[in-house]
């Protein structure tokens, strides 16, 4: 008899903990974890048709628009519909999150709760492997060698977004468009 899907979405705002809680769920429990932007930032370095429309955006720290990211997050939900899934920086906003009500139940909604000085802290010490989505922070999870990725040895980045002037923008954003998306799944 076919098991039940899980179908989880974790929500909260940039610098949380999103990606890093999602990756240990996923590997403890074998879950697929899907995340907004690594797929946006994959479509960028693929300079894919999302991928150039979506540069913009994430350069300054902005919202790509509703209909893009949802048709783009769709395509991929639909390709995993026969696994466990665990949603990362999907919804985001209102609209967002009724389109996802139109094609599934969700079994649980986490709401990951920060301070905002935290945040900052965070992203000013976040590093990742561009290929991988892997996320290291030089002073809670540093990679074994400095500037290097633990898996490839390939070199660790600072994401341009994570710089002070967008990261003030994203959260500003961030608590906008999520409250009506908390409210929701309340
Ligand atoms: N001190 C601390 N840092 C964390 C924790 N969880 C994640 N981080 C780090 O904080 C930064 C942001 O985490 P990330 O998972 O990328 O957040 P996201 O933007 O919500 O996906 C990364 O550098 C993580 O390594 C935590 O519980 N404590
Ligand atoms: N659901 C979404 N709706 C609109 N834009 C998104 C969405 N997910 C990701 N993005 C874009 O990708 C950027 C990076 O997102 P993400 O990797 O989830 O990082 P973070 O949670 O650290 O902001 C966002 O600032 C935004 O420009």
């Amino acid at each position: 008899m076919a098991s039940k899907l899980l179908r989880a979405v974790v929500l909260g705002p940039p610098g949380s903990g999103k990606g890093t809680v999602c990756q240990r769920i996923a590997e403890s429990f074998g879950l697929q974890h899907l995340s907004s932007g690594h797929f946006l930032r994959e479509n960028i370095r693929a300079k894919s048709e999302v991928g150039v429309l979506a540069k913009q955006y994430l350069e300054q720290g902005l919202l790509v628009p509703d209909h893009v990211i949802t048709s783009v997050m769709m395509m991929e939900l639909e390709k995993k519909q026969s696994q466990h899934w665990l949603l990362d920086g999907f919804p985001r906003t209102l609209v967002q999150a009724e389109a996802l009500d139109r094609i599934c139940d969700l079994d649980l909604v986490i709401n990951l709760n920060i301070p905002f000085e935290t945040l900052k802290d965070r992203l000013s010490a976040r590093w990742i492997h561009p290929a991988s989505g892997r996320v290291y922070n030089m002073e809670f999870n540093p990679p074994d060698v400095h500037g290097i990725d633990d898996i490839t040895g390939e070199p660790l980045i600072q994401r341009e977004d994570d710089k002070p002037d967008a990261v003030a923008a994203r959260l500003r954003k961030y608590k906008e468009a999520a409250k009506p998306v908390i409210e929701l799944y309340k």
